[in-house]
């Protein structure tokens, strides 16, 4: 099952620094999580990382999972160092301290695999994945994918997601009938002045004129 993992406020701990955990911390910039690093050597990407604030590095040789019971909203353990007996135990540990666990050597035992992603402007990702049938193939399809789905999702509807994400808020306070909420939420998607908004990139002027239309509906249904 594809999922969209919030991780947010959340500690997610990566042992190993190294060619893939380094891939694994870029994933995980931007989700709003604290990031731990435990490796004997750290790559140079993370330590910049690190001296931006975005990542904790703490330098030991691991012997075992012992030391992942001193973390206390632990939600996610990353086994990524070479030693696939380590990166077992430490998914063992993970499993006891309640956290998920994702050994980068071992889709097995992991709760979860990384699909390629495409990310548009951080606003909708799409993802694609075989289950560990074949990565590589995964990456080719990204490849193949990306400049048609730039094509078809335009900066239009980027913007669209945008003001839906504030009108969806505010028709949640104002609208209590389920339907009627979606109901409004399509009308602007269709609305030809909202999309003449959206693509002179003005999207506070289009927030104004569907705040407007949802005053309307408010006042009809008082
Ligand atoms: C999609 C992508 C996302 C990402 O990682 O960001 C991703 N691997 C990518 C590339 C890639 N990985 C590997 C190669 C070399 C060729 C090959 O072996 O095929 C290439 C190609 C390359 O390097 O170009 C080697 C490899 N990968 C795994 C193992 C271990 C094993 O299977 O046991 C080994 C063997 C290591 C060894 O030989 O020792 C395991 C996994 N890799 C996954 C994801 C998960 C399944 C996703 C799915 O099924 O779709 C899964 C199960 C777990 C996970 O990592 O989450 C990313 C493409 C990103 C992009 O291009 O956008
Ligand atoms: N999931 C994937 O997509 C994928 C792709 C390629 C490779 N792999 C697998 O990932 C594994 C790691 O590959 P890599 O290229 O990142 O290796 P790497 O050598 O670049 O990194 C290994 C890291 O583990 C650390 N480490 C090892 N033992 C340690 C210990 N006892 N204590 C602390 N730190 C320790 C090293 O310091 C290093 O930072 C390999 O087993 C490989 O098979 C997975």
């Amino acid at each position: 099952m594809l999922i969209d993992l919030n991780l947010k406020g959340k500690q997610v701990v990566v042992i190993g620094a190294g060619r893939e955990a380094t891939r694994k911390v870029e994933a995980l910039l931007g989700q709003d999580c604290e990031i731990i690093v435990v490796a004997d050597r750290i790559s140079e990407p993370i330590r910049k990382w690190e001296a931006e604030g975005y990542v904790q590095c703490t330098v030991m040789i691991v012997e075992n999972g012992e030391f992942l019971k001193n973390y206390d909203h632990l939600i996610l353990v990353m086994a990524a160092t070479d030693s696939r007996e380590l990166n077992r135990n430490l998914v063992k540990s993970g499993l006891e301290a309640g956290s998920y666990v994702y050994a980068v050597d071992d889709p097995e035992v992991s709760d979860f695999n990384h699909p390629a992603v495409i990310s548009l402007d951080d606003n909708v990702k799409v993802a694609i994945s075989t289950s560990g049938k074949s990565p590589l193939m995964s990456g080719t399809f990204r490849a193949r994918l990306e400049p048609i789905l730039r094509q078809t999702i335009t900066r239009v509807d980027l913007l669209q997601v945008k003001l839906q994400e504030r009108m969806r808020k505010l028709a949640m306070e104002v609208l209590s009938d389920p339907g009627q909420r979606k109901e409004f939420l399509q009308s602007l998607i269709v609305d030809p002045e909202i999309q003449s908004f959206l693509e002179r990139g003005s999207l506070d002027e289009a927030e104004y004129f569907a705040r407007q239309r949802l005053e309307k509906i408010k006042r009809k249904q008082d």
